[in-house]
């Protein structure tokens, strides 16, 4: 199945055309990159798949999951990890906890207090992005780095099937883009996530995405694997694989797929 079908879709913001006839394909499973030098139009194509902005009637189609995205209700499925999602939290006085709580909030109902079973699906998505240890603390007092998997947390924590990535490692040092990368590198491979990340980042391209879309004048195009930036032989981010969670607290190992492919992450 097609996670996102984006068919011949145009956009203009007043007479200033971004998007012109642009197409984008994400099949189940896949990890996906849409590249393209700023201003491009990146972000603009993701708010129109997370419907944040509408097409117009006769500016092409897109689907999610196989439906129309202006019929499409099911947005459970899907998690979106903002470009900059942390600026917004610096001084913020809530904790790890209360942050990715909050994602859950629809699911807890206004009148009830989290419970046991929310609690525990916040410690296993932080658990997963390697973070628990930090569940009490301020959210401001965090590095970039810590801030970035705690976002990555919160939207995990809804059990995405279809995950969605603005640039997530824009400001992060080369150890922590690595280390994150593995992350979204193990949630694809090992839970079947499909993944559609916008990146600058060209350097991992090659050995992170299954498909490379650029944008350039409007247009998007799916590059040919030889013209795919990177360089495999530089890194191997699978060979560095965090796998240390077990089961049993509800962490990510190994054998884990067989026994839970969608569900707990
Ligand atoms: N709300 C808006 N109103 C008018 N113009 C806008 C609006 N949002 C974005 N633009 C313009 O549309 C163009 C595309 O912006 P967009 O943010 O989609 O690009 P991008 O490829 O994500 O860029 P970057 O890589 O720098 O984040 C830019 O020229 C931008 O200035």
């Amino acid at each position: 199945m097609e996670m996102i079908n984006i068919s011949d879709i145009s956009f203009s913001y007043g007479n200033s055309q971004i998007l012109d006839h642009a197409s984008l394909h994400v099949s189940e499973g896949h990890f996906s990159a849409l590249i393209g030098s700023n201003g491009a139009g990146k972000s603009t194509l993701m708010k129109l798949m997370l419907g944040e902005m509408r097409l117009g009637k006769d500016n092409g189609s897109i689907q999610l999951m196989g439906q129309d995205i202006r019929q499409f209700k099911d947005w459970k499925k899907i998690s979106y990890v903002p470009q900059n999602g942390m600026v917004s939290y610096r001084d913020f006085p809530a904790s790890v906890e209360e942050i990715v709580m909050a994602n859950l909030y629809s699911q807890i109902g206004r009148f009830r207090f989290p419970g046991k079973k929310e609690k525990e699906q916040v410690h296993q998505a932080l658990c997963q992005v390697g973070m628990e240890d930090y569940q009490n603390r301020l959210i401001g007092r965090l590095s970039g780095g810590q801030q970035q998997r705690v976002l990555l947390a919160r939207s995990l924590v809804n059990h995405p099937q279809l995950l969605l990535l603005d640039e997530p490692t824009s400001g992060i040092d080369e150890q922590n883009t690595n280390e994150f990368y593995q992350l979204l590198q193990r949630l694809n491979q090992k839970r079947d996530m499909t993944i559609l990340m916008v990146t600058h980042d060209l350097q991992s391209l090659h050995d992170l995405a299954d498909d490379v879309w650029l944008l350039e004048d409007g247009k998007t195009r799916l590059l040919p694997h030889e013209e795919i930036p990177g360089n495999s032989s530089e890194t191997d981010i699978s060979s560095n694989m965090n796998t240390t969670c077990s089961v049993s607290d509800g962490r990510f190992n190994e054998s884990e797929k067989e026994t839970s492919a969608h569900g707990n992450l």
